[in-house]
């Protein structure tokens, strides 16, 4: 449960996704008001109802609303009762704690705050669990981290700690500790808490864009447009998310497309200092932004900036699985010059006629004209399927596009917000 980056490992999501993912959940996270400005797209379906709490997850609620606006101070207060009181836990952070050092906080209120909805909360917990592997966390950790919690909460959420509630926050983090703790267990059974993994070859694409080849020590089995976690060696136990920009080769080489962010511990150094022969690690492959191979549906894909790295690999799995489906992809970038991959893109385009790929540059008219303005220019989509990957605000940004051209939300697909927002760095 000591994750360096502890923004949830949280399962890539399809904007239907009602449970701890995306704007829906995230103890820090504002719901997104529907306005005149931002009104319900007329093709969503009405919603059902949602039952009524359950009686802990109205205790968890009030203590949720109470600290809230402490949230800062709760988050200290937690870190510095688990550090105190158990200082050999400390070196399973980052160093630098600075807006890393929420991240195990977040996702253990995001879950106790989900509690009711079981069947989301517990694929989300065992993906943490076992992403958990990679930072050494052991079962008896948990309980340190439970105390913490606890002790935080209850300094701060004065008003409406008692017994009762206690109870209710006890029983919650026993389940999510549990489900973490069993979903580690068995995934040691079957794969290594990480893999090492050599870097072969780097491609400076831009100045500040490069691939970064990699060869696992040993055999890491994934789905195209999944993602990994990645760690160098110059700034152990930060972790950030890369999507695989193929699909699995043949020669088990993974690459990834790299941004280097102002400030970005990891992005800076794949972009300005691995070379061939330094060693990283990878966590598990995560997500579930893969091709759905049981429908002929064509497939609208929006890749912006190095979020066309997973589109990539998408378009070589249909490729590999012999299917002649439309697949439409919009390659967004800020400039020309940003189009760092266009001509590998193109290639592709070339080699399958049911593929079109059009490069969408932003335009500063009237309008500022970004890549999901794009797609609405042609169409219909109603018959396809949406891939998103990109910045947040293009996913956020696409999805009302796509729903707007008629794409029911249960068929668009994209990464989790919260870990697109720490991606980057
Ligand atoms: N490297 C990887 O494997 C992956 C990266 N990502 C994410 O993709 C992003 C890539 O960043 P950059 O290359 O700097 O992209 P960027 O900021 O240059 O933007 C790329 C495209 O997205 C559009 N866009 C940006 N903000 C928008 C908004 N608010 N509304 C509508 N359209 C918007 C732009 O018009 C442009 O076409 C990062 O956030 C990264 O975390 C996502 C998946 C995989």
């Amino acid at each position: 449960m000591f994750e360096a980056r502890h923004n949830m490992d949280a399962p890539t999501t399809t904007s239907a996704d009602n449970g701890i993912s995306g704007e829906d959940g995230g103890w820090f996270t504002p719901h997104k008001p529907v306005s005149p400005s931002n009104p319900e797209p007329e093709t969503a379906e009405p919603r059902a109802p949602r039952p009524a709490p359950s009686p802990d997850a109205q205790l968890i609620q009030r203590t949720m609303a109470e600290i809230g606006p402490v949230a800062d101070k709760v988050t200290s207060y937690f870190y510095a009762l688990l550090f105190v009181r158990h200082p050999h836990l400390r070196s399973m952070f980052p160093a630098s704690m600075d807006t890393q050092r929420d991240r195990l906080l977040k996702a253990l209120l995001t879950a106790a705050e989900h509690i009711d909805n079981k069947q989301v909360l517990v694929t989300y917990l065992q993906h943490l669990g076992r992403g958990h592997r990679k930072y050494g966390t052991h079962a008896e950790h948990y309980p340190a981290v439970g105390e913490a919690l606890l002790g935080a909460l209850s300094h701060y959420a004065t008003d409406s700690w008692n017994a009762e509630t206690e109870a209710a926050w006890v029983r919650a983090y026993t389940t999510i500790s549990q489900v973490m703790i069993d979903a580690a267990a068995e995934d040691e059974r079957k794969s290594p808490p990480w893999w090492y993994a050599e870097v072969v070859s780097h491609d400076q694409r831009t100045p500040d864009i490069a691939v970064v080849t990699v060869r696992p020590d040993q055999p890491y089995p994934f789905l195209a447009g999944q993602y990994t976690s990645l760690e160098t060696p110059w700034w152990p136990r930060i972790w950030r998310h890369y999507s695989f920009a193929s699909a699995p080769r043949t020669d088990g080489l993974l690459s990834f497309h790299v941004k280097a962010v102002p400030a970005g511990w990891v992005s800076n150094a794949l972009v300005h200092r691995a070379r061939p022969g330094d060693t990283l690690r990878l966590g598990p492959p995560a997500g579930t932004m893969t091709v759905d191979h049981t429908t002929e549906n064509g497939m609208l894909c929006l890749g912006g900036g190095t979020g066309i790295a997973p589109i990539k690999a998408l378009i070589e799995d249909v490729a590999e699985h012999g299917e002649r489906r439309p697949v439409e992809v919009f390659y967004g970038a800020r400039s020309d010059h940003d189009l760092y991959d266009i001509d590998t893109m193109l290639r592709l385009q070339q080699s399958h006629p049911w593929l079109a790929v059009r490069p969408v540059v932003d335009r500063l008219d009237r309008h500022h004209v970004q890549l999901p303005d794009a797609v609405r220019d042609y169409g219909p989509w109603n018959e396809y399927d949406a891939y998103l990957s990109g910045p947040p605000g293009m996913i956020r940004n696409g999805i009302d596009a796509l729903l707007g051209a008629g794409i029911p939300s249960e068929r668009i697909r994209h990464d989790e917000f919260e870990e697109l927002v720490a991606a980057a760095h």
